[in-house]
């Protein structure tokens, strides 16, 4: 993410998220070139800064923020926009002091050694004043960094960085700034930033030529001793400052490495962070000391099961559970040991107990307890996709079967953000105005990477855009966590970063790889602000096809792919980036970023362009009309018109569904609305045009209907979603029901069971979950479960 940084002369584009959407394209380009152009600025010598009047305009500012704390803000951010980071480590830098660094330069094989001088005030990222050791002052951005951006307080971001801390900053970038054009070092990348020990030379008073005035120095914790800073972090602990914790723990650690009730204390906090593999390590330590007691023990030994449990290590939790068991008889630890068991079904088997997890789903999105799983399915090298690589079935599959359960690397629900805060974010990648939720997901994954520095490589190894070259099938072993925690010497997590984090290329992989885990209504793409964002490693290695042969579902923020057709071995698995029942130039318009040069190479979309562009387009305007008119004779009428814009050979006919159910729809209101005025025959024969008209819909959508008037499920659709599908099947049912046809009645509800086993593994405990509620409001419940045999 990224504030914009003053002109120089020549204007930037003005941008709105209002403008139509291709003059927005278009000026989002012009802004990438200008933003470029900025970038490639001649360095040059800093104007004269005073000291004084810089502190003045920081104390200024977070006078402002208190003043304004209750109001609506609005923060202007890019993705997508060029940003550095270094991956030089502080030993092969040399220092660099402020007067000898130049604007518009980032400071290659240099670092800067610098004192916060003053609080921190919050924008989109956050923002104080430093000192190099001859007094100089500059002002710095940090961006990202964990527990200082959207709804945190300003006190988190003091907490982590109070006056007198002292940073060396790995090549940093001198910019102008928006405000004012002020010069700023501007850090994007939080492992540019390398905390030092307070016991370090460099917190010697007389190495700085200016002394901080005592009120602030005293928030620096040169004094504090051991006890000090595990009263602090208890302090952070209990008020869910998890960051600020750790921070306090670790100062703690510096002084005593040994202290190992920090550890303890620190191993639940990065917990509570998800950080499972310092966590671990933390806990990991602390058993391996010989003099813990029994009590200590018990502590770090449910701390390291969880965090192994979390990492999907299940053996190994079990392990630490059972210690627990054996050393207090622990109720708690058994229930995780069965927890245990129960995921290791779901990972070895794929048995999973679906209902069990939509009503986890109820509590909270973030679903806590499932295994990931993968089925009879590999990735592949496949050199003509994007990226080089697909999914392919390694044996014959068939339909309904589970391919994938796979548990977000991170997700963003709308209900999380603040109300008093949002993102304004154009993707300079993507050409599109995101939601809040995307961009904060950037930042949730660039702190799941700092905290577990053994993911970097397989989030660096996902698909980046279309200049992105050919990825291997497996992320290759990584040197990056060489800069080890546990190294002799090093600075450890959570002072440095043990991966470097390059947040522009993390910022294209998320543009391209980020999935929304909720279905977007029609109509709403351009006003998306309420839906989540969620990013998964191995969903991302799917291609795409509008006519899929796989469907993908969430529960929650947990990802579900199943077969919807049968797949033989050795075929490619595909999943829709986009459903298949959005019309088919919207459909190209939202894909086009995959498909930059040529349109999707799917059947449907091969079948929409044979149909021709003016054909789809009235196509659409016409779908649109029909959703509008309340009118029988005019549905009728639009019905045909529709049916028109296609080749009497397509088969597949996505938007003939929507209307044929949208007709449906109208004749029954008219006869629930005049019932009492129909004859009888006159009822029943709207009744019987309406189910025809939802029959023959479903064969628009791919669903085969035997001589019967059954469906017959060889497959499921790729354009009409599974749970849909049962709704529709049920209604259906309703009909007949309403016709006293049981026999077909029954048959319909049999199929929307066939189609809730296939679809999603549900049985009879998912059917009455999901489905109890809406059979008894269309009146059919006994009925439903007297067939079912419920
Ligand atoms: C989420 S990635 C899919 C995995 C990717 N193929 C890889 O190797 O990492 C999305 C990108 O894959 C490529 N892709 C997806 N579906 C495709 C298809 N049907 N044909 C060709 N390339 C496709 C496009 O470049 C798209 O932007």
């Amino acid at each position: 993410m990224a504030s914009l940084d003053a002109n120089l002369g020549d204007r930037p584009p003005e941008l709105s998220p209002y403008l139509p959407a291709d003059e927005l394209q278009s000026r989002m380009e012009q802004m990438k070139t200008w933003l470029s152009r900025q970038n490639e600025l001649s360095p040059r010598p800093l104007p004269p800064i005073n000291r004084f009047s810089l502190v003045q305009a920081q104390n200024r500012r977070i006078l402002d923020a208190e003043v304004d704390e209750h109001q609506h803000k609005i923060w202007r951010t890019f993705v997508g926009s060029p940003k550095n980071y270094s991956s030089t480590p502080l030993d092969k830098l040399s220092p660099v002091l402020i007067s000898e660094m130049l604007l518009h330069k980032v400071h290659k094989g240099k670092f800067l050694l610098c004192r916060v001088v003053t609080p921190m005030v919050k924008m989109v990222g956050v923002h104080t004043v430093i000192e190099d050791s001859s007094g100089s002052v500059l002002e710095i951005s940090i961006y990202n960094f964990p527990s200082t951006g959207l709804g945190f307080s300003c006190e988190s971001a003091n907490a982590l960085f109070p006056v007198g801390t002292i940073v060396a900053i790995r090549e940093p970038t001198l910019k102008l700034g928006n405000r004012g054009g002020q010069p700023l070092i501007r850090v994007d990348s939080i492992s540019d930033i390398i905390f030092l020990d307070q016991t370090d030379p460099a917190y010697s008073e007389d190495r700085w030529s200016f002394t901080l005035p005592a009120s602030l120095s005293a928030q620096s914790s040169i004094t504090c001793t051991v006890e000090d800073f595990k009263k602090t972090g208890n302090l952070h602990f209990l008020r869910g400052e998890w960051l600020p914790a750790v921070f306090a723990y670790s100062k703690g650690l510096r002084l005593d490495k040994d202290a190992f009730l920090l550890r303890l204390n620190r191993a639940e906090a990065y917990l509570r962070l998800s950080y499972y593999s310092a966590a671990l390590s933390d806990a990991q330590t602390v058993l391996s000391l010989e003099f813990i007691d029994s009590e200590r023990r018990w502590k770090a030994l449910t701390r390291a099961g969880k965090a192994l449990y979390f990492q999907g290590k299940y053996a190994a939790a079990k392990d630490m559970f059972q210690q627990c068991i054996s050393c207090k008889g622990d109720r708690d630890a058994k229930e995780w040991v069965s927890r245990i068991d129960e995921r290791e079904e779901e990972r070895l088997h794929g048995r999973f107990d679906w209902s069990k997890i939509y009503k986890q789903n109820y509590e909270s999105p973030h679903i806590l307890h499932i295994a990931d799983f993968h089925g009879p399915i590999e990735v592949k090298a496949l050199h003509y996709r994007g990226g080089g690589r697909g999914v392919v079935a390694t044996a014959d599959i068939k339909v309904g079967q589970l391919l994938v359960v796979e548990k977000p690397f991170a997700s963003v629900y709308p209900s999380e953000l603040p109300e008093n805060e949002s993102l304004l974010t154009y993707n300079l990648h993507t050409g599109t105005v995101p939601d809040s939720s995307h961009t904060v997901l950037i930042t949730k994954v660039i702190e799941r990477i700092w905290g577990n520095p053994e993911d970097h490589a397989a989030v660096y190894n996902l698909f980046a855009g279309p200049k992105c070259p050919l990825l291997p099938t497996k992320p290759p072993k990584t040197s990056s966590v060489s800069r080890e925690r546990a190294t002799e010497g090093a600075t450890p997590f959570p002072f440095e970063s043990a991966v470097d984090i390059d947040v522009m290329h993390l910022e294209s992989i998320l543009s391209y790889n980020a999935f929304c885990p909720q279905e977007i209504p029609e109509q709403e793409e351009r006003s998306k602000k309420d839906l989540p964002s969620a990013f998964y490693l191995f969903a991302s290695l799917f291609n795409h096809s509008c006519d899929s042969n796989a469907e993908w579902t969430c529960i929650g923020d947990v990802m579900v792919i199943r077969a919807i057709r049968p797949i033989s071995k050795g075929d490619e698995i595909y999943i829709a980036y986009v459903p298949g029942s959005r019309p088919f130039l919207r459909r190209r318009k939202t894909l086009r970023k995959h498909f930059p040069r040529e349109d999707c190479p799917c059947n449907l979309c091969t079948e929409d362009r044979a149909d021709g562009t003016a054909n789809c387009q009235q196509r659409e305007e016409l779908v649109k009309k029909m959703c509008q008119t309340k009118s029988i004779e005019e549905s009728r009428r639009l019905l045909k018109q529709i049916e028109e814009t296609y080749r009497s050979s397509r088969v597949l006919r996505p938007e003939m569904f929507k209307a044929k159910q949208h007709l449906a729809f109208l004749i029954r209101e008219e006869f629930n609305q005049n019932a009492f005025r129909l004859s009888g025959f006159t009822l029943r024969s709207r009744v019987r045009e309406a189910i025809k008209l939802d029959i023959d819909s479903l064969e628009s959508v791919g669903i085969r209907i035997g001589k019967n008037r059954q469906p017959v499920l060889t497959q499921l659709s790729s354009t009409v979603s599974s749970e849909t599908l049962i709704l529709y099947f049920l209604s259906i049912a309703a009909g007949f029901f309403g016709l006293e046809d049981r026999v077909l009645a029954g048959g319909w509800v049999k199929a929307a069971e066939s189609v809730l086993k296939l679809g999603l593994g549900g049985d009879k405990a998912l059917f009455m979950f999901l489905f109890g509620n809406r059979v008894e409001k269309m009146g059919i419940g006994e009925f439903v479960y007297s067939v079912l045999g419920y």
